[in-house]
C-alpha cells in the first residue's frame, strides 16, 4: 500500500469499509472505479476499462462516468442488484492540503434507491430485516420512500419467503451471524440483495418504536434502522410510527397459490398486466395503486371490515356524480407520501411545492364531496381528512406558479413574500429599465440605430456596434471590451455604474431566494406527518373508488357471508373475462355446503375446469378486499387460507421437479387447511405413472374429505375417481360440458352435475393443429389401447347371481374361469371396481349381502 500514491491509497482506505458496493470514487468531473470495481463496472455497464498509473509495481485499471451522467448508470448497477456507494471530495481542491477529502455521502441499494427505474411510481420499494429468536422470527419493512414501517413475528422460515414475495422487498438486512442456509432459500424465491448489520439499538429513534412492548420486535426493527441511519447518512424524520401486524389477521395465501391465481402478476410474464391487479387498477393516483396492491396482498378476515369496506363502495357506487367528481379531482393530487420523504431528505425543488400545492387545493372540495355523500362511514372518512390549509396558503402566498427547475435561476418566490427581496427586485428591475433608456440615448448621442446594449456572463453588460460605425462613436468616452468579428463592444462609466447595481441586487436576491426556499422547505417538514395522515386517506378513498368504478363497469355483486355455504350465481373469472369479449364468457354457478363440501369436477381438456377452479378462488379474494365480485349473487364463506396446486411449476433452481413441487404444494394445503379453508387441486397426481397418480389423488380426496372438511375443488382426467362420490358423501361429480360435432369438439364450458363421460384430449391436440397423419395415429393408437384394456369378467358376475347354496358354491362361483362361461369385455378404467370385487369377501357375508354387493358392482360395471 505504501507503494501506492497518496489518491489511490485514499482510496483503497475507504473502499475497505465498502466492500459489497461499487464505489464511484469523485475525481472531479468524474467518479472513477479502480481495481476489482473496474473491471466489474465494466463489464456491467459496458463501459471501456482503462489503467492508470498509481504508484504501485503494475498499472491499475479503472474505469470511470461523467458525474453528470452518472445517476443512469447507478440505476442499471442498482437495479442489477448491486449496490452503490457515492464518495464526494467534501472539500475545496483549492483549500486542500494534499489530497482533496473523500468521503462517501450515501450507499443507494436497491431497498433504499429513493428514484429512477429503481422506484416504480405505482409500488412500494421495501427494505425488509430478519432476526431470528428461539422459534420465532422477527420481520421488519420499511419503504424508505414513503417512511411507512411494518414489524411482526413470524413462526417459519416459509412465512418470511412469502412475505419478501408478497411485498417485492429487493434487499433483506440480517445480523452477520444469520443462518446462511435460511438467507440461500430466500434468495431463491425472490431475487434479492443481502446486507448486514449488527447493531439493532434502538435509543436514536425512540419516538417511532416506543410503543412496541415486545423486546424482539424493537430488536428487529432497532437493525434495519440502524442500516438505514449508516447508508443514508441524511434525516430520516419521515418515518413513520412502526405499525404491528399479524398474519393470521389477514386470509393466508402461500406464494404457490398467489403465484397460481395471477394476484400480481402472471405466470408467464411474471408482469402485471392479466393479473388481478391488472384489472383492478382504476386508480388516479400512485398512493392509491400502491394500497390497491397491499389491500390484494393481504385479504381481510374481520367481517366488520369487509362490510365496512363494501358498504362503502356501494355508497360510492350509487353516487354516480360525486364519484366522477372525486375521480377529477383525485387525477390531481401528486403522489403526497413520497413527497412527504423528498422533503424529509431535503431534495424537493419548486416545482415539486407547486404540486404539492396543487394537490393541496384539491383537498377541500374532495372532503366536501364526501360529507355531501349521505352515508356514515363515507363522512367519517371525509371528517379525517385534514386538508392542511396553512400549509397550502404558505405555498401559495411563497411560490410563483411556474418556477425554474433550478433554485439557482432564481424568480422562485412571490412578489410580496418577502420585504428585501422585493426591494432588490426593484433595484434590478428599475436598472434594467434604466439600460432600456440608455440604449435609447446612446443611440440618440451617436446616430448608430443599431446600437445595443446587451449583456454577458463573462464581460457582463457592454454597448455593441458594428465595426463600420466604430468611428461615429465619440472619443474618450467608450472603454473596448471585446472584439468580435463584424462587431465591438464598449463599456462606459455609467453603464459600468449602472451594472454594478445590477448585478449586486441580482446577487442579493439569489442568496435571498434560496435562504427562504430553504426555509420554506423546512416548514414544510414540520407538515410531514399531517401529509401522510392525508395520503393515508386520499390512498384508501383512491382504492374504493376504483372499486366502485370496476364493478360498475364490470357488473359485479355486492357479496354477502355465510358460515354454512358458499353459493355463487352466474359467476366469472374476472381476469377471463376482461380479456376475452365478455359476451362470450360462459358464467357458472358454484354452490358449497356443509353437507356439500367437496366438488370434483371432470371435463374434457380446455373445457375450462382450471378456469372454473380460480373464479371461485378469485371471488373469495376480491369479497374479502372489500370488492364486489363477478356474479349475480355470491353467498360467501370468509375463507381463512386459500391454497392451491394448479399447473405445472417446476422448480428447477432449488432442484425440485415437476411432481415434487406438486407433492410440496399438496403437503402444504394438507398440513394447513382448516375446515375455514378453500383448497383448489388441479389434476393432483398428473405428474407420475397412472396408477400412482390416481392411488394418491384418491388417498388426498380421502384425507380432506375425513380429517380436513376444507371446501374443495378438485380437477381430475381419472375417470376411475368419479366413482368415490358413492362413498364420501361430501364430495360432489359436476363436469364441464362439451359436444361433439361432426366429428369436432365444441366446448360449452358449463358446468353440471354429474362425471363427465370423454377426455377428447386428441380433439385438443387436433384444435392445435398438430399434423394430420399423427392425429390419425393417435387415434389408432387409442382404439387398440380400448380394445386392449378390456377385460373378459364372468357372465355370472354380471348377471345377479340366483342364491348361493353353500360356502362351496360360492367359492366356485367366484373362481370361475371366465373362458369357460359366457363372458363380457369390460374396460379396464373399470378396474377399481373389479379391484372392490376382488376384495370383497364374500365367505364373510350373508348369502343376501354378497348377493346386493355383487347387484351394486353390476350396477356400476353397466
Ligand atoms: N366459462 C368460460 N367461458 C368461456 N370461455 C372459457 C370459460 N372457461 C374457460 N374458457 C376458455 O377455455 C380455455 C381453457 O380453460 P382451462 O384452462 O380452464 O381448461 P381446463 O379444462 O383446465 O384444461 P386442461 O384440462 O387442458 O388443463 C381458457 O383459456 C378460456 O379461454
Amino acid at each position: 500500500m505504501a507503494t501506492y500514491t497518496p489518491m489511490i491509497q485514499q482510496y483503497l482506505k475507504i473502499k475497505a469499509e465498502y466492500q459489497d458496493a461499487f464505489l464511484f470514487f469523485r475525481l472531479g468531473d468524474f467518479y472513477e472505479m479502480f481495481f476489482e470495481d473496474a473491471k466489474r463496472a465494466s463489464a456491467e455497464l459496458e463501459i471501456t476499462l482503462t489503467s492508470r498509473d498509481g504508484g504501485g509495481a503494475e498499472r491499475i485499471p479503472m474505469c470511470g462516468v461523467p458525474y453528470h451522467s452518472a445517476p443512469g448508470y447507478i440505476e442499471s448497477l442498482i437495479e442489477k442488484g448491486y449496490k452503490v456507494a457515492i464518495c464526494e471530495q467534501t472539500e475545496d481542491p483549492k483549500q486542500a492540503k494534499g489530497v482533496v477529502r473523500r468521503e462517501v455521502v450515501q450507499l443507494i441499494t436497491p431497498g433504499t434507491v429513493m428514484n429512477g427505474k429503481g422506484l416504480q411510481e405505482r409500488e412500494n420499494n421495501y427494505l425488509a430485516s430478519v432476526t431470528e429468536f428461539p422459534s420465532k422470527f422477527g420481520f421488519a419493512v420499511t419503504d424508505l420512500s414513503t417512511g411507512e414501517n411494518q414489524v411482526t413475528l413470524l413462526n417459519h422460515i416459509d412465512d418470511i419467503i412469502n412475505e419478501m414475495y408478497s411485498l417485492g422487498a429487493k434487499e433483506l438486512v440480517v445480523h452477520p451471524d444469520f443462518s446462511e442456509s435460511y438467507i440461500k432459500k430466500i434468495a431463491e424465491r425472490s431475487r434479492v440483495t443481502v446486507s448486514f448489520e449488527i447493531d439493532s439499538g434502538t435509543e436514536k429513534f425512540e419516538s417511532i418504536i416506543n410503543h412496541l412492548e415486545d423486546a424482539r420486535l424493537k430488536e428487529t426493527f432497532g437493525r434495519l434502522h440502524n442500516y438505514l441511519q449508516k447508508t443514508q447518512k441524511r434525516s430520516l424524520d419521515h418515518l413513520q410510527k412502526v405499525k404491528v401486524y399479524q398474519l393470521q389477521d389477514f386470509m393466508k395465501i402461500d406464494l404457490y397459490s398467489k403465484r397460481n391465481l395471477e394476484l400480481t402478476e402472471t405466470i408467464r410474464s411474471k408482469g402485471k398486466k392479466g393479473s388481478l391487479l391488472w384489472l383492478l387498477d382504476e386508480t388516479k393516483t400512485a398512493m392509491g395503486a400502491r394500497m390497491l396492491k397491499q389491500w390484494i396482498d393481504r385479504p381481510l378476515l374481520s367481517k366488520n371490515e369487509i362490510e365496512s369496506r363494501l358498504q362503502m363502495v356501494q355508497s360510492l357506487l350509487d353516487h354516480y356524480f360525486e364519484r366522477e367528481d372525486l375521480r377529477e379531482r383525485l387525477k390531481e393530487v401528486y403522489d403526497l407520501e413520497r413527497l412527504a420523504g423528498r422533503v424529509a431528505f431535503g431534495n424537493v425543488n419548486a416545482r415539486d411545492l407547486i404540486q404539492l400545492k396543487k394537490s393541496l387545493q384539491q383537498v377541500p372540495a374532495i372532503k366536501e364531496v364526501l360529507t355531501s355523500v349521505k352515508h356514515n362511514q363515507i363522512n367519517e372518512m371525509a371528517e379525517k381528512i385534514d386538508p392542511c390549509t396553512e400549509l397550502t396558503d404558505l405555498l401559495d402566498a411563497a411560490l410563483v406558479e411556474n418556477p425554474p427547475l433550478s433554485i439557482k435561476d432564481g424568480n422562485i418566490m412571490k412578489d410580496g413574500f418577502h420585504e428585501q427581496l422585493d426591494q432588490f427586485r426593484d433595484a434590478s428591475r428599475n436598472g434594467k429599465s434604466w439600460i432600456a433608456e440608455l440604449e435609447q440615448q446612446e443611440r440618440m448621442r451617436t446616430g448608430i440605430k443599431s446600437l445595443k446594449i446587451g449583456f454577458n456572463r463573462v464581460f457582463g453588460y457592454y454597448i455593441e456596434v458594428t465595426r463600420a460605425n466604430v468611428h461615429l462613436l465619440e472619443e474618450g468616452r467608450y472603454t473596448r471590451k471585446q472584439t468580435l468579428t463584424n462587431a465591438e463592444r464598449f463599456i462606459t462609466p455609467e453603464l459600468k455604474e449602472k451594472e454594478t447595481l445590477i448585478l449586486e441586487a441580482e446577487e442579493k436576491m439569489v442568496d435571498i431566494e434560496y435562504e427562504l426556499f430553504v426555509k420554506l422547505r423546512e416548514q414544510v417538514k414540520e407538515f410531514i406527518p399531517r401529509l401522510q395522515s392525508l395520503s393515508k386517506c386520499i390512498s384508501e378513498l383512491d382504492v374504493l373508488q376504483c372499486f366502485a368504478v370496476i364493478s360498475e363497469k364490470r357488473h359485479y355483486s355486492k357479496p354477502s357471508f355465510s358460515d354454512q355455504e358458499l353459493f355463487i350465481k352466474n359467476g366469472r373469472h374476472p381476469v377471463v373475462e376482461k380479456v376475452m369479449n365478455s359476451q362470450e364468457y360462459v358464467p357458472n354457478d358454484c354452490y358449497f355446503s356443509n353437507e356439500r363440501g367437496m366438488l370434483l369436477i371432470t371435463g374434457p381438456n380446455m373445457s375450462g375446469k382450471s378456469t372454473y377452479m380460480r373464479q371461485v378462488a378469485l371471488t373469495s379474494i376480491l369479497a374479502q378486499i372489500g370488492c364486489f365480485v363477478p356474479a349475480s349473487e355470491a353467498v360467501l364463506p370468509i375463507f381463512d387460507q386459500i391454497f392451491t396446486r394448479i399447473g405445472a411449476a417446476d422448480d428447477l433452481i432449488s432442484g425440485q421437479s415437476t411432481f415434487m413441487v406438486e407433492m410440496l404444494e399438496a403437503k402444504n394445503a394438507i398440513v394447513n387447511a382448516t375446515d375455514n379453508s378453500l383448497i383448489l387441486f388441479d389434476e393432483i397426481g398428473r405428474g407420475t405413472s397412472t396408477y400412482d397418480g390416481m392411488a394418491l389423488a384418491q388417498a388426498i380426496i380421502e384425507h380432506i374429505h375425513h380429517h380436513i372438511g376444507a371446501k374443495t375443488l378438485f380437477s381430475t382426467h381419472y375417470h376411475e375417481l368419479t366413482s368415490l362420490a358413492d362413498g364420501l358423501p361430501q364430495l360432489q361429480n359436476v363436469h364441464v360440458s362439451a359436444i361433439e360435432e361432426n366429428g369436432k369438439v365444441v366446448f360449452l364450458h358449463k358446468i353440471e352435475e354429474g362425471p363427465a363421460d370423454k377426455s377428447y384430449g386428441i380433439h385438443v391436440a387436433e384444435l392445435a393443429e398438430l399434423p394430420a397423419e399423427l392425429i390419425e395415429r393417435a387415434k389408432e393408437i387409442l382404439e387398440s389401447l380400448e380394445a386392449e384394456q378390456t377385460v373378459k369378467v364372468p357372465a355370472s358376475v354380471i348377471e345377479k347371481p340366483e342364491t348361493f347354496k353353500s360356502d362351496e358354491a360360492q367359492l366356485s362361483f367366484f373362481n370361475e374361469q371366465p373362458a369357460k362361461k359366457e363372458s363380457r369385455q369390460v374396460p379396464k378404467k373399470d378396474m377399481l371396481v373389479l379391484e372392490q370385487l376382488r376384495a370383497i369377501n364374500l365367505l364373510e357375508m350373508t348369502p343376501l349381502d354378497a348377493m346386493n354387493e355383487l347387484y351394486q358392482i353390476q350396477k356400476k360395471l353397466k
